[in-house]
């Protein structure tokens, strides 16, 4: 028997595409490690939670021997009572055609009330990834509604940007995936984001010297930022595997840390870095020890980085003005 106490994790949107590819990873181990026992708590609306309840029954059947508990709510005071990770992903995905503020008037409001949840029952370590879109701003949302709860620990997902990433760079570089380092990924989950190789090596080359800056900024930076609209268009449904794996990526590496010579992108609650004006939620490179990031410093920014960066974090700026607007914050 494992020694180590079950962490509880609350999951939203569990009977959700993306849930359905998330629980059984996290159940299995993929997230905190195969000696890692984990109370899974499993959020849906009322009208979904027969759904989940079906999901429920599933993990079951896998016999996982790290669940050390299963249950579905409809009320997110109950799923988030003692949780120690939180993954909201539970929101609209939008459709072909849509930008992803373009939902936040629909998706906002959920944060809020999970905010103040979380605010009320959660554990004192708590971690929180916000994956439903707009994401960044959902994070902030949810942050501003959990006095209590120091910002720092609401995060939003960049990591499945990062990933993808690093994957058009291996192929353009005929490497394997694990010779990249070192990619960022800057501002917010959305076409404006910035996707960053100017720190990035290829078994140890500068990536930068091994393609030409027009493809960088011509293919690289552009198929990235609207990829999540290309799965959108190819697939007929929003990215949901590819987001789950990443979303367990990110907890991964936060709980766990991240490798020595590498980073990782997260959106978090920018301290002023980088020009970024404090409090927004943008992405950054970031490492992680003992369950705790810090944004990479002292990094060179270029002007071609620079005014995308600063583009991006202009949407944000833009997108938290219209949620005041809305009187979510
Ligand atoms: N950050 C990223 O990289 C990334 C990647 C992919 C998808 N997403 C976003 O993740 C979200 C979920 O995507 P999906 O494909 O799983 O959508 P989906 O429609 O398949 O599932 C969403 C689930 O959330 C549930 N839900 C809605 N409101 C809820 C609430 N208040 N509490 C709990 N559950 C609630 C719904 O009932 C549904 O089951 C979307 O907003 C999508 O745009 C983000
Ligand atoms: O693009 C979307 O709307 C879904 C998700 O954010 C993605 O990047 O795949």
């Amino acid at each position: 028997m494992s020694a180590h106490a079950p962490i509880t994790v609350t999951v939203t949107g569990a009977a959700g595409q993306i849930g359905y590819a998330l629980l059984f990873r996290i159940a299995s181990g993929a997230m905190l490690g195969p000696d890692v026992p984990v109370k899974l708590n499993l959020l849906e609306i009322p009208q979904a939670a027969q759904a989940a309840e079906g999901t429920v029954l599933e993990l079951m059947d896998c016999a996982f021997p790290l669940v050390a508990g299963l249950e579905v709510f409809d009320d997110p005071v109950k799923a988030f009572d003692g949780a120690n990770l939180a993954m909201l992903v539970g929101a609209r995905p939008r459709g072909p055609g849509m930008e992803r503020a373009e939902l936040l008037s629909a998706n906002g409001g959920i944060f809020s009330v999970q905010g103040r949840a979380l605010n009320e029952g959660a554990a004192a370590d708590i971690k929180v990834v916000v994956v439903g879109n707009p994401a960044n701003t959902n994070a902030l949302i949810a942050a501003s509604h959990a006095p209590d709860i120091p910002a720092a620990r609401f995060t939003a997902m960049t990591r499945l940007d990062h990933d993808r990433a690093v994957a058009q760079l291996a192929a353009k570089t005929g490497s394997p995936v694990a010779d990249i380092r070192k990619v960022a990924i800057w501002g917010n989950h959305s076409a404006s984001q910035y996707p960053d190789i100017s720190h990035a090596t290829v078994g140890g080359t500068p990536a930068a010297s091994l393609v030409e800056p027009a493809w960088i900024a011509d293919e690289f930076i552009p198929r990235v930022a609207k990829r999540g609209a290309e799965i959108i268009a190819v697939r007929g449904g929003s990215s949901a595997a590819s987001a789950a794996n990443a979303a367990v990526e990110h907890m991964r590496l936060w709980v766990n840390g991240t490798p020595d010579g590498d980073w990782t992108s997260m959106a978090v609650p920018s301290d002023g870095s980088y020009g970024v004006p404090e409090g927004l939620v943008s992405s950054f490179p970031v490492t992680t020890a003992n369950g705790q990031y810090s944004i990479v410093q002292g990094l060179e920014v270029s002007d071609f980085s620079r005014t995308r960066i600063d583009a991006s974090v202009a949407e944000l700026a833009a997108e938290r003005d219209a949620v005041i607007e809305l009187g979510l914050l």
